[in-house]
């Protein structure tokens, strides 16, 4: 499949307009909601106005103050590179969101031209082959191939159709076949592309909860620290070393996590962009990074597992019945049944030579539909009640009249099902007729997604309105954990809660209507962008490309999150440990000659050694600024295998490298400026 780039700003371009937002975020309103930085900007300051007073040599305290100026800098520049990412596919989005007109149609079918501006929920809109959807809404007449690349990047065609659980259209969308009838279902100003455009933009992004609490954290430690070399001159006072201003800011600054302070909003924006090149649409950073911890995963069978569009394939008479009236009984009941499975039945049956009898009467048929919950459809011509359905359905139906399913269609049902097929049983009256064979498709290449699944520690559910036997099937045959069958919209609800009551961390995927309780209660719902319009308002995530499996893509988008802020900060915390024992001794080292025992790194002078050890926690933001963006590598392992992986690299790394990287600038430094 071929995949339209979506147009984005040339990379020079967004990086100059990222450096000059990194000058914007210097102001006090959106320093301030970074504390970490904010300490740093007011240590910049503090150092300026020191070295103004002469509390300092100018050499030394203009270098340091542009080393802390630059520090604040590179953090706000971490973030508005990650912003600037978004922004560009916002661009490209507002391109998709013209202004259109639509044609409008009136409760007495007249057709009239209205801005899209002015459609409301609930309008009927008329769209054919050429024309751009208007607004969003879902097909209430017809079926059309329609070209979504605007809003998804793909190019290639998608069906959408009335009646079935791929009824969505988004606006600005194209119809490229046929005639649509679409029920407006989204405010001006509210369509899905005003919130994807919200949503990248990161205008409303809000934190997660480990972000808040990781926040709060370095705010503890910062202030820690700030109290800790606040008391530094009493102590010198006391053994008669009187310490510099701009030396105990230079230390505070070392100390305090700064590299995980600048990149820590990057790390949360670059979740969602990430997230969004995967073609998924999550309604918050939350979601993404929940996503990370699922336990369980709950699937639907039909169009999720398999293709969904489950075919006719055989009639299966009982023994004394003609053939030729079962598929007149089935060609009957699917009628007026627009589902692909009524519709495939009345393809079968006319392949087959039934046609519709004479004694239909349209004036006195009633047509009955499908329902989940009634797991049967079918039509009453006056006296005659034909139904087609679940086994278990039309055996009640029949009961309630006064019949009983033969042996034989019970057999024969389970036989088909046993074969992963689903069987529909036809009745006229209290007569059951025969069997009908469905099948459909497993999706290729999803027994090894579950298995990848299974690898970091996902259980996957298959929960299907289908019977018992071709779920165990299906089930067994796509490889999940678990199933089960002739389950109802409530039933999905309730075994949602019940994983959740003890304790594990929810996943739904679906794209009905009557998916939409359960795709609002799991944790993370992921909604099918072909799905109805309800699934996709009650889930917190959308899927552009309609695809199930995608699930995987999201959680290990959610643990590469989790694990980059992870490990950046070990990284971090690490590295100002390292970077304490490079400075102190420069501090105290002319006053208390012992303290030289300490200076094991053997740097050339103590200022040497104080610029180079801030030089280094500055460029130390930017050096890590692709890699928050990108991410840790992940791969699908066990979560105490990974962290004791990253503590090593990254906890350890954090600690040798301020030791090599100081050094060596400090080489630099005094070759240069012979300091
Ligand atoms: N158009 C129809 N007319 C009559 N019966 C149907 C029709 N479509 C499905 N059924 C029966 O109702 C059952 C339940 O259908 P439902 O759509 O709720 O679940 P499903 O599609 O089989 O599974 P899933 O929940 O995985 O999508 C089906 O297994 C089938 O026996
Ligand atoms: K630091
Ligand atoms: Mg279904």
């Amino acid at each position: 499949m071929q995949r339209a780039e979506r147009p984005a700003e040339s990379a020079g371009q967004g990086l100059r307009a990222a450096l000059a937002a990194a000058f914007v975020k210097l102001s006090p309103q959106h320093i301030i909601k970074n504390p970490v930085m904010a300490v740093v900007w007011a240590g910049t300051l503090a150092t300026g106005a020191a070295t103004l007073a002469g509390l300092a040599s100018p050499g030394f305290g203009w270098a340091v103050t542009g080393i802390l100026f630059f520090t604040v800098l590179f953090g706000n520049y971490a973030e508005a590179v990650a912003e600037s990412r978004g922004r560009g596919q916002a661009a490209s989005l507002r391109r998709a969101r013209k202004d259109l007109m639509a044609r409008r149609i009136d409760a007495q079918g007249h057709e009239e031209s209205v801005p899209a501006a002015e459609l409301r929920p609930g309008d009927l809109v008329l769209v054919e082959a050429g024309q751009l959807v208007p607004a969003d809404g879902e097909i209430e007449q017809g079926l059309a191939t329609i070209n979504e690349a605007a809003v998804t990047g793909e190019s290639a065609p998608v069906l959408r159709e009335a009646g079935t659980d791929r009824s969505g259209v988004i606006g600005g969308t194209q119809v490229l076949s046929d005639r649509i009838v679409v029920r407006v279902t989204a405010e001006p100003g509210h369509s899905f592309l005003d919130r994807m455009i919200a949503l990248v933009e990161g205008s409303n992004r809000q934190k997660t909860p480990n972000e808040i609490a990781l926040g709060i954290l370095l705010m503890v430690m910062t202030l820690t620290f700030a109290i800790v070399v606040a008391t530094l001159p009493f102590i010198g006072g006391f053994v008669g070393v009187e310490v510099n201003l701009v030396l105990l800011i230079a230390l505070l600054v070392c100390l305090i996590p700064t590299t995980i302070g600048g990149l820590l909003p990057a790390i949360g924006i670059a979740g969602m962009n990430r997230a969004l090149q995967a073609n998924v649409l999550a309604k918050s950073g939350k979601a993404v990074e929940v996503a990370g911890d699922v336990d369980v995963l709950l699937l639907d069978k039909t169009g999720t597992i398999t293709h969904g569009d489950r075919q006719a394939t055989a009639f299966h008479a009982m023994p004394g019945v003609d053939g030729a009236l079962l598929r007149q009984a089935a060609l009957l009941a699917s009628l007026a049944d627009p589902t692909p499975e009524g519709k495939s039945v009345v393809r079968l049956a006319r392949e087959k030579g039934a046609q519709e009898a004479q004694d239909m009467d349209p004036q006195g048929a009633r047509f009955v539909p499908f329902s989940a919950q009634t797991r049967m459809s079918g039509v009453d011509l006056g006296e005659r009640v034909i139904r087609k359905g679940a086994l278990a359905a039309i055996a009640a139906h029949v009961q309630s009249l006064g019949g009983q399913v033969p042996a034989e269609i019970e057999a024969r049902a389970a036989q088909v099902a046993r074969s992963g097929a689903t069987p529909l049983v036809v009745s006229d009256g209290r007569q059951a007729l025969g069997v009908i064979e469905l099948s459909d498709v497993i999706k290729h290449g999803i027994r090894e997604r579950f298995a990848r699944l299974r690898g970091m520690g996902i259980k996957t559910v298959m929960i299907t309105g289908d019977n018992k036997l071709t779920a165990a099937h299906i089930a067994a045959e796509a490889g999940v954990d678990d199933y089960i069958a002739e389950a109802r919209p409530e039933d999905k609800l309730a075994r949602i809660r019940a994983e959740q009551a003890e304790g594990r961390l929810v996943a739904m995927v679906g794209d009905g209507t009557n998916d939409a309780p359960a795709l609002a209660q799991a944790d993370i719902g992921l909604a099918m962008n072909s799905g109805t319009q309800a699934a996709k308002e009650a889930g917190n995530m959308v899927d552009l490309d309609s695809d199930p499996t995608k699930l995987l893509a999201v959680v290990e988008i959610g643990k590469q999150q989790l694990i980059t802020r992870g490990a950046l900060t070990t990284f971090s915390l690490a590295n100002d440990v390292s970077k304490y024992f490079a400075i102190l001794p420069a501090l105290f080292a002319v006053a208390i000659p012992q303290m030289a025992a300490l200076n094991v790194m053997q740097l050339s002078s103590p200022s040497s050694a104080v610029l180079s050890a801030l030089i280094f926690n500055a460029v130390i933001i930017p050096l890590l600024i692709p890699l928050a963006l990108r991410g840790v590598r992940f791969k699908p392992a066990s979560a105490t295998e990974l962290l004791r992986n990253n503590m090593l690299v990254y906890g350890l790394g954090g600690l040798v490298l301020p030791f090599i990287a100081i050094k060596l600038i400090d080489i630099v430094l005094s070759a240069l400026f012979s300091l």
